[in-house]
C-alpha cells in the first residue's frame, strides 16, 4: 500500500521486524499490525556498512503480501544504488538510504523516486543534520539514528534530541517526515516527538514480552508508547 496522498502529520509507530521471530515473519507482521502498528520497518544490513547481516530483496518481496500498511525499508548497505530497483520491485513503499553510504546521495535519492518509491535519507548519530540541507527537496523522510546502526536493543543517544529540533526547523513547512530509529520506548518517545519527530521506529520496545501465540503484549507496548506522548 503506498503512502496516503495527503501528508499525515500524526505520530506513527513503525515496529522494526529486526526484533520479530525471523522464522515467522508473515505471522509476526500480521500480529503486530492487528495490535496497532502504523507502518512496518524493515532493516536491511550488509555486514559491510554495518557490522551485521539481515536479508535482501527476496525476503522483502516474500513478506510484502503480509503487510497491509506502509512498508518502510531501511537500507544499511553500501553501495546502495545497484539495489534500489530490486527493493522497489520487491514492494517497498519507502526506501531509506544512508548519507554515509556513498558519495552520490543526491543521485541515490533521485533514483529511489524514479522507481516510484518515497525517498528517505538516514543520518548516523555522528553526522550533523546540516549535512542534509542540500538534499531535503529530494526527501520524503529523514531518518535520524538514535543508536549506531547495526543492532536492535541499544541505548538511545540523548544528544540526538537537539538534532531532531534543528532538523524540524530546517524542514519548515515542507512535507517531510522525521523518523527516529533506535532505542525508542515510552521514556524516549516524548522527547523526540516534542522535538518534532512524527515516525517512531521501535523494535525491542514493541516485540518484548509477546509472540505470535501471545500477541497482546505487542498491543500493550504500542499503547504504552502512544500514552507516553499524551499531555
Ligand atoms: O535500524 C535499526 C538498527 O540499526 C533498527 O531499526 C533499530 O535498532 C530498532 O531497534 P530498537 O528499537 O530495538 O532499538
Ligand atoms: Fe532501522
Amino acid at each position: 500500500m503506498p503512502l496516503p496522498e495527503t501528508f499525515d502529520r500524526n505520530v506513527k509507530i513503525a515496529p522494526s521486524i529486526l526484533s520479530a521471530d525471523f522464522a515467522n515473519f508473515g505471522a509476526e507482521i500480521r500480529a503486530v499490525e492487528a495490535q496497532g502498528a502504523d507502518w512496518i520497518h524493515v532493516d536491511v544490513m550488509d555486514g559491510h556498512f554495518v557490522p551485521n547481516l539481515t536479508f535482501g530483496p527476496p525476503l522483502v518481496k516474500a513478506i510484502r503480501p503480509h503487510i497491509s500498511t506502509v512498508m518502510d525499508v531501511h537500507l544499511m548497505i553500501a553501495p546502495v544504488d545497484p539495489y534500489i530497483e530490486a527493493f522497489a520491485e520487491a514492494g517497498a513503499d519507502i526506501i531509506t538510504a544512508h548519507l554515509e553510504a556513498g558519495a552520490h546521495t543526491h543521485r541515490t535519492l533521485q533514483a529511489i523516486r524514479a522507481c516510484g518509491a518515497k525517498a528517505g535519507l538516514a543520518l548516523n548519530p555522528g553526522t550533523p543534520v546540516e549535512a542534509a540541507a542540500p538534499l531535503l527537496d529530494l526527501c520524503d523522510l529523514v531518518c535520524l539514528m538514535t543508536v549506531n546502526p547495526g543492532f536492535g536493543g541499544q541505548k538511545f543517544i540523548h544528544s540526538q534530541v537537539a538534532q531532531v529540533k534543528k532538523l524540524r526547523e530546517m524542514i519548515g513547512d515542507r512535507e517531510i517526515h522525521i523518523e527516529i530509529d533506535g532505542g525508542v520506548d515510552p521514556s524516549t518517545a516524548p522527547l523526540v516527538v516534542e522535538a518534532g519527530a512524527d515516525v517512531l521506529v521501535a523494535g525491542s520496545a514493541v516485540f518484548r514480552g509477546g509472540s505470535v501465540d501471545n500477541p497482546a503484549p505487542y498491543g500493550e507496548n504500542i499503547r504504552a508508547i502512544r500514552a507516553s506522548l499524551e499531555g
